[in-house]
C-alpha cells in the first residue's frame, strides 16, 4: 500500500511515492502536434479545451512505470494556481479510479513545502508561464499571486527560434523545430552575473544532424528573456515576484516572504537564475538583507518532492479525514515542511523544526501497524525521461490500471483515528525544540531571527475571501491573459446557469398552458354534453 504522487505539469508528468525525494518516472505530458500549444489541463489558463483523455493515458502509464506492483491507498495529484473549480474535480475524478483517497493541491504551494518551507514565494518557472506565488503557512495567497507567459519556458523557446533562423538553421518540421529548441535553451540559455565565472563558446548538436554554435550573447539573449521580459512594457522575474509579495503583504511579513523566496520549476535550471534573482531582488526591495533565495538541486521537480513530503508527514491522516481535505493547514504544512527530504538543503523554518521534532516523538510512539509507520520502498537512483520506445511498451501496462478501476478499491483503508482539532502541537510564534539539522544552519544569520514571527490572522475561510479579493484586483494581474482565461470561464458557467434558471419557469408555463387547455376542452365537452 502506498500514497502516490503525481505532478501533473503542462510539459513535464511526474510521480513518486511518499515520502521520496525525487520523481520515479518523468515523462513529457501530452501536448498535441503543436508542441507550443498547451493542451494539458494544467493550462486552462490559455482558454483551450484541454485534452483529458490524452493527459489521462499518460499520467495512467507514469503511474503504472513508476511502481507497477504496489496497491494504491491515496493519491496526491497537483493543480495549477487558481485552477477553476470544474478542473479541480476532474482531476479528483481521475485520481478516484486509482485510489479511495484523494488531495489535489496547488503545485507551488507543494513546492515550497518540498522545500522545507511553510512561508515564502514560490517562483516556478514551468513551461506555460512562469508564476509567483506567495504561501504563508502553507496557504497560497491566490490574490497576491501573479504569472507571466513571457517568462515560461515556451516563450523563450520561441526566442531560440529566433537565435537559430538567424544563424541561417532550417527545420523541415515544426516538430523537430521545437526538439531544437528546447534542446539548446536547456543546454545554453544563462543570464547574466557577476558571481558565475565567464560563459564559454557552446556548440550544441541537434537530433536531426545539424549543430549550432552559439556565443556568449547568443546564450544570454535566450536567457535574458527572464529580466527583460520579451518587450519594452513587459515585466521581468524580479519585478513578478516583488509584486506577489508586496500585495500579500508588508512590513515584517513581507520581509519574511522575501526571505523565502524558493525557485522551482523546469525553467529555474537556466544557468545563473538564481543569484541573478536575488540581485535584482537586492536592488528593488526596501530591505535587501531580507532577501534570500532558496534554489535545490532537484529546484526542477520540487511540486512532486513537496507532494511526496505532504504524504508522508505524520499526522496527515487526520487532514485526509476532514473536510475533504480541501486545504492544508498550518499545523500540516508545518510537519510536511518538516518531512521533507530537502530540509538540509533549504534550512527548516523554527516551526517545522518544532514540528519535525514533534513528528519524530510521535512516530517513534506510534505502533507498527498504524498507517505513518509506511516505509515506503527506495527509490531507484535515477529518474530519467523514458524513451518514446519505453513508454510504449508501459502503455500497454496501463490496461490494468484503467481495468482496476471500474471496479470500487479492493483495499479498505486502515481504520483512522478520531480528527484533532491540532494534530500538530506547534505553539505560535515559538523557536520551537532544538533541532540539528547536520548542517550549519543560515538561521544564525537570518537578519529575521530576532523578530518574533508574525503569524497571519486566523480566518475561518481564508481561501474563500482571498478568491474573492483575486476577483476584485484580477485587472491587475501581470498576465492579462490568465486573467481573461479565468473570466470567460466565470462568464460561461453564469451563462450556463441563468440557462438552467430560466429553463423551470418555461416549463411551469407550457404545463399551465395544458393544464387550462384540459380544463377549456373539458367544459366545452361537458357543455355540449348537457345541452
Ligand atoms: N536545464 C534547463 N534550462 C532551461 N530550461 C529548462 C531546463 N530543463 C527544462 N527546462 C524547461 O522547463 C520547462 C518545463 O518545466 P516544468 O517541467 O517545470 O514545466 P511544467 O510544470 O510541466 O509546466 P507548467 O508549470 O507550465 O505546468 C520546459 O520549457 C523545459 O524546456
Amino acid at each position: 500500500m502506498a500514497i502516490y504522487c503525481l505532478d501533473a505539469g503542462a510539459a513535464t508528468t511526474r510521480v513518486c511515492l511518499a515520502g521520496e525525494d525525487a520523481p520515479r518516472v518523468r515523462v513529457p505530458s501530452a501536448r498535441g502536434d503543436n508542441e507550443q500549444t498547451p493542451q494539458t489541463p494544467s493550462s486552462p489558463s490559455r482558454g483551450l479545451a484541454p485534452d483529458w483523455a490524452a493527459a489521462e493515458e499518460v499520467w495512467l502509464a507514469a503511474l503504472a512505470a513508476a511502481a507497477p506492483t504496489v496497491d494504491a491507498q491515496a493519491v496526491v495529484i497537483t493543480k495549477p494556481l487558481l485552477a477553476p473549480e470544474r478542473t479541480t474535480r476532474r482531476l479528483r475524478k481521475f485520481a478516484l479510479k486509482i485510489a479511495p483517497r484523494v488531495w489535489v493541491c496547488e503545485a507551488p504551494t507543494l513546492a515550497l513545502l518540498g522545500a522545507g518551507l511553510e512561508t515564502g514565494v514560490a517562483v516556478d518557472v514551468g513551461a506555460t508561464a512562469a508564476r509567483a506565488v506567495p504561501v504563508v503557512d502553507g496557504r497560497a495567497v491566490p490574490h497576491a499571486a501573479r504569472a507571466a507567459a513571457r517568462l515560461g519556458g515556451d516563450a523563450l523557446d520561441a526566442r531560440v527560434g529566433q537565435v537559430l533562423t538567424a544563424k541561417g538553421l532550417r527545420f523541415s518540421s515544426k516538430k523537430s523545430f521545437f526538439a531544437a529548441a528546447r534542446k539548446v535553451k536547456e543546454t545554453a540559455a544563462a543570464v547574466q552575473s557577476e558571481r558565475r565565472p565567464q560563459l564559454s563558446l557552446l556548440t550544441v548538436e541537434l537530433e536531426d544532424g545539424q549543430s549550432v554554435s552559439l556565443t556568449t550573447e547568443d546564450r544570454l539573449r535566450i536567457g535574458e528573456q527572464l529580466f527583460d521580459g520579451g518587450g519594452i512594457d513587459a515585466v521581468g522575474l524580479h519585478e513578478l515576484v516583488l509584486a506577489a509579495a508586496v500585495a500579500a503583504a508588508d512590513g515584517a511579513k513581507r520581509a519574511k516572504l522575501l526571505n523565502g523566496v524558493f525557485v522551482c520549476g523546469g525553467g529555474s535550471l537556466v544557468d545563473g537564475l538564481p543569484e541573478r534573482l536575488g540581485d535584482e531582488l537586492r536592488k528593488l526591495a526596501a530591505d535587501p538583507d531580507a532577501v534570500q533565495i532558496r534554489a535545490g538541486p532537484r529546484r526542477q521537480d520540487a511540486a512532486v518532492v513537496g507532494a511526496a513530503a505532504l504524504a508522508a508527514a505524520p499526522d496527515v491522516e487526520v487532514a485526509w479525514a476532514t473536510a475533504d481535505a480541501k486545504n492544508i493547514s498550518p499545523a500540516v504544512a508545518a510537519a510536511a515542511a518538516a518531512a521533507s527530504p530537502a530540509r538540509s538543503v533549504v534550512e527548516a523554518t523554527p516551526r517545522a523544526r518544532a514540528a519535525l521534532a514533534h513528528a519524530s516523538a510521535s512516530r517513534d510512539a506510534a505502533p507498527e501497524s498504524s498507517p505513518r509507520s509506511f516505509t515506503p520502498p527506495p527509490p531507484p537512483r535515477e529518474s530519467p525521461m523514458l524513451s518514446p520506445a519505453s513508454l510504449d511498451i508501459v502503455r500497454q501496462g496501463v490496461s490494468k490500471i484503467a481495468a482496476a478501476t471500474v471496479s470500487p478499491p479492493r483495499h479498505a483503508l486502515p481504520p483512522l483515528p478520531p480528527p484533532r482539532t491540532s494534530p500538530v502541537q506547534v505553539p505560535d510564534g515559538s523557536e520551537g525544540a532544538p533541532f540539528d539539522l547536520g548542517v550549519e544552519s543560515p538561521q544564525a544569520h537570518d537578519p529575521l531571527r530576532t523578530e518574533k514571527p508574525a503569524l497571519p490572522p486566523r480566518e475561518r475561510d481564508v481561501d474563500e475571501a482571498a478568491r474573492r479579493a483575486f476577483e476584485q484586483s484580477a485587472a491587475e494581474a501581470a498576465d492579462a491573459a490568465i486573467v481573461a482565461g479565468l473570466r470567460r470561464e466565470g462568464q460561461l458557467r453564469e451563462q450556463v446557469e441563468a440557462l438552467e434558471k430560466r429553463r423551470s419557469p418555461v416549463l411551469f408555463y407550457l404545463l399551465f398552458a395544458a393544464a387550462c387547455w384540459f380544463v377549456y376542452v373539458r367544459d366545452r365537452e361537458g357543455v355540449r354534453w348537457t345541452h
